[in-house]
């Protein structure tokens, strides 16, 4: 049975996003799932779709997403923002996760520079998007290994 996988981008930083999907996507597709794609204005947008998408599921005749994928990009600037970005979209994605059971992988990456978000985003350097989405396929069978 294929997963449902919805991926959320926030494509603040294009070129770096695209090459943060195409790490995902092609462990995704790699896995034979059913990938679902939302684009946001920012990292701090992405934990909102998934708290939308899980409760558009609730009480829904079909099933939902059996996880989702987080994909960004956060470069530090000249204030504080950063730090509130990083922290906030990172803890929220994992208060969704522990708060209600979801699978959840965390592709927004929290850098200092360009050079460091790219060695992170190409798939064939840290392929952090590709992580991200591996992740969460590992959980989502973690999670049904444990019937929660
Ligand atoms: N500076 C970065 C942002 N900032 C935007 C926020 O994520 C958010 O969209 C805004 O505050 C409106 O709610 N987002 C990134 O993804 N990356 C950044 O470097
Ligand atoms: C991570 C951010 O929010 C950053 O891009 C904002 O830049 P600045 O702190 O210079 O306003």
């Amino acid at each position: 049975m294929a997963h449902k996988i919805l991926v959320i981008e926030a494509r603040y930083y294009e070129g770096i996003s695209d090459a943060l999907l195409d790490g995902a996507l092609a462990a995704l597709h790699k896995s034979g799932a059913e990938v679902t794609k939302v684009t946001v204005p920012g990292a701090l947008e992405i934990p909102h779709v998934i708290s939308y998408a899980h409760a558009a599921q609730k009480g829904a005749a079909k099933a939902g997403f059996d996880g989702y994928v987080a994909l960004g990009c956060v470069i530090r600037g000249e204030t504080t923002h950063y730090d509130y970005v990083c922290e906030e979209s990172a803890r929220a994605l994992m208060d969704l996760a522990v708060d209600h059971q979801l699978a959840i992988g965390n592709g927004i990456i929290t850098v200092e520079n360009e050079d460091q978000a790219w060695a992170r985003a190409k798939s064939d350097k840290k392929d952090k998007g590709g992580f991200a989405a591996n992740a969460v396929l590992k959980m989502i069978k973690i999670r049904n290994e444990l019937g929660a």
